[in-house]
């Protein structure tokens, strides 16, 4: 195993570069440049010296931390050096010189903490949740993230499966010859898959943490002219878009990232939706402004014709300042011109956001976690039907590997490796 080396503390120049070393050389390599190092865990200042040269480098803190018990599972040490790019250049270079030793890859130190089973792969995404994290509500979901909580709602359903997968072993040691269970035992069977099903699936109907990751994606539509660029620009206080009384002035569709209320929010103008056009670039616009309806969060429909169908749209009266055009049906007026209607309009959106984000206190999981989640649902909801003991068994192991892949842990499978121990081959 490589011992591997880089600055964690951010892009230098710094007040303070903290780089941290990891592997079985650590210490070794360490003391090549330091001499003797501190107690373990003790900060100590120490002179660096270029081990070929013995010329000085630096004059830095160095901690130790012996493995196991540290952030990567390894012996990993820190130097905490001066935060100029060719202090830290030069350290570097001194570490690269050093045999065994070479420059990380990005996530590495988290790589091997998840390999040395420090944490799971869900800490190790919360963990990249946390490190992106700008709002509050972000820090708050990933943190807890990292604290285990999705690994503890996972391994509460895998309790339960191991249960149910118990239970389908002591009915296979019950029915002699044939694997017919009695009907009573296999309707709670059936019924504690079912339950334990739907309990997922009530996890899982929650929304992803991407959209408080990625931010919600409200798109603004409607006919050309309607005043959606102008909108987006008055939303964001900004002149993000280009606006003009040219119908079809937008072509691309243009994402403002904002944060306003807390929530990340990614607004996204689009070409007005016009009937028919003999602008080939205006068609590619349309084209594109139709993938991004199907792609938002909340749809902004600026048109004077009933919306198109979406789960979450606000039907906007724009440019409510100008007479002259019917108002029924829709949901709010606003005017870009003189600003009535868009702090309304936030706090419209804001509201929407309480229901299209995950909830602040309970578990919620991310696209790759939730697809798993579904599977383990699905692998349930067909062993809840399913009269053939083996059959059924077979679908508690899809569900089981599915749990396992959401906390990538691998070679958990003892007590349904004792299970099917006892099949006959060919069954
Ligand atoms: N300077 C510095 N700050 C940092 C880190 C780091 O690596 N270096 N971290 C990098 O991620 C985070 C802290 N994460 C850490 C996780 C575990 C251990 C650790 O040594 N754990 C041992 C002993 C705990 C203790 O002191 O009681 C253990 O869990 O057994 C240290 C840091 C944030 N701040
Ligand atoms: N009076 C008034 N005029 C507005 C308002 N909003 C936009 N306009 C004008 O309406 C015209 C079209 O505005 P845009 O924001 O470019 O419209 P759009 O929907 O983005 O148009 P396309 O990109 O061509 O689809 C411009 O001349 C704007 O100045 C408003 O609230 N009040
Ligand atoms: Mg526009």
């Amino acid at each position: 195993m490589d011992t591997i080396f880089a600055v964690s503390s951010g892009a230098p120049p710094a007040a303070i570069a903290v780089l941290r070393l990891s592997g079985p050389q650590a210490f070794a390599a360490a003391g090549r440049l330091a001499g003797t190092l501190p107690e373990s865990r003790r900060a100590g200042l120490r002179a660096l010296h270029d081990p070929v040269d013995g010329a000085l480098l630096d004059r830095a803190l160095v901690l130790t931390f012996p493995g196991p018990r540290t952030a990567s599972g390894e012996d990993l040490v820190e130097l905490h050096l001066h935060g100029g790019r060719a202090v830290v250049r030069a350290v570097e270079a001194a570490l690269g010189a050093i045999a065994g030793l070479r420059p990380a890859e990005p996530g590495e130190f988290t790589r091997r903490a998840l390999l040395n089973g420090r944490l799971d792969l869900s800490e190790a995404e919360g963990l990249g949740d946390l490190l992106m994290a700008e709002t509050e509500a972000q820090r708050r979901m990933a943190v807890r993230a990292t604290e285990g909580e999705v690994r503890r709602q996972v391994e509460a359903w895998a309790q339960r499966l191991l249960a149910i997968a118990a239970q389908v072993e002591a009915q296979l040691d019950h029915s002699d010859e044939d694997d017919v269970a009695g009907a009573d035992s296999l309707g709670r069977l059936h019924a504690a898959a079912g339950v334990l099903a739907r309990d997922i699936v009530s996890v899982t109907a929650r929304p992803p943490v991407e959209r408080l990751r990625d931010g919600l994606r409200v798109v603004l539509a409607g006919p050309p002219n309607a005043g959606k660029s102008t909108l987006l620009n008055a939303m964001i206080e900004r002149d993000a878009a280009i606006v003009s009384p040219i119908a079809g002035t937008t072509r691309d569709r243009i994402e403002a990232p904002v944060v306003r209320g807390g929530t990340a929010w990614l607004l996204i103008d689009t070409a007005g939706l016009a009937e028919a056009t003999a602008d080939p670039i205006e068609a590619i616009g349309i084209g594109r402004a139709r993938a991004a309806l199907d792609e938002a969060d909340i749809l902004l429909w600026l048109g004077d014709d009933a919306p198109p169908p979406h789960p979450a749209t606000l039907w906007l009266h724009a440019r409510a300042d100008l007479p002259g055009r019917a108002e029924t049906g829709k949901d709010l007026a606003v005017s870009a011109a003189t600003g009535a209607g868009i702090d309304l309009l936030w706090a419209r959106l804001e509201r929407l956001a309480e229901m299209l984000l995950p909830p602040p206190d309970m578990v919620a999981l991310n696209q790759r976690q939730r697809a798993l989640a579904s599977d383990a649902a699905a692998a349930l909801s067909r062993a809840a039907l399913q009269h053939d003991l083996l059959l059924l068994a077979e679908e508690l192991r899809a569900a089981r590997r599915a749990f396992d892949a959401i906390t990538g842990r691998a070679g958990v499978e003892a007590m349904l490796d004792a299970l099917f121990s006892r099949f006959c081959i060919g069954k």
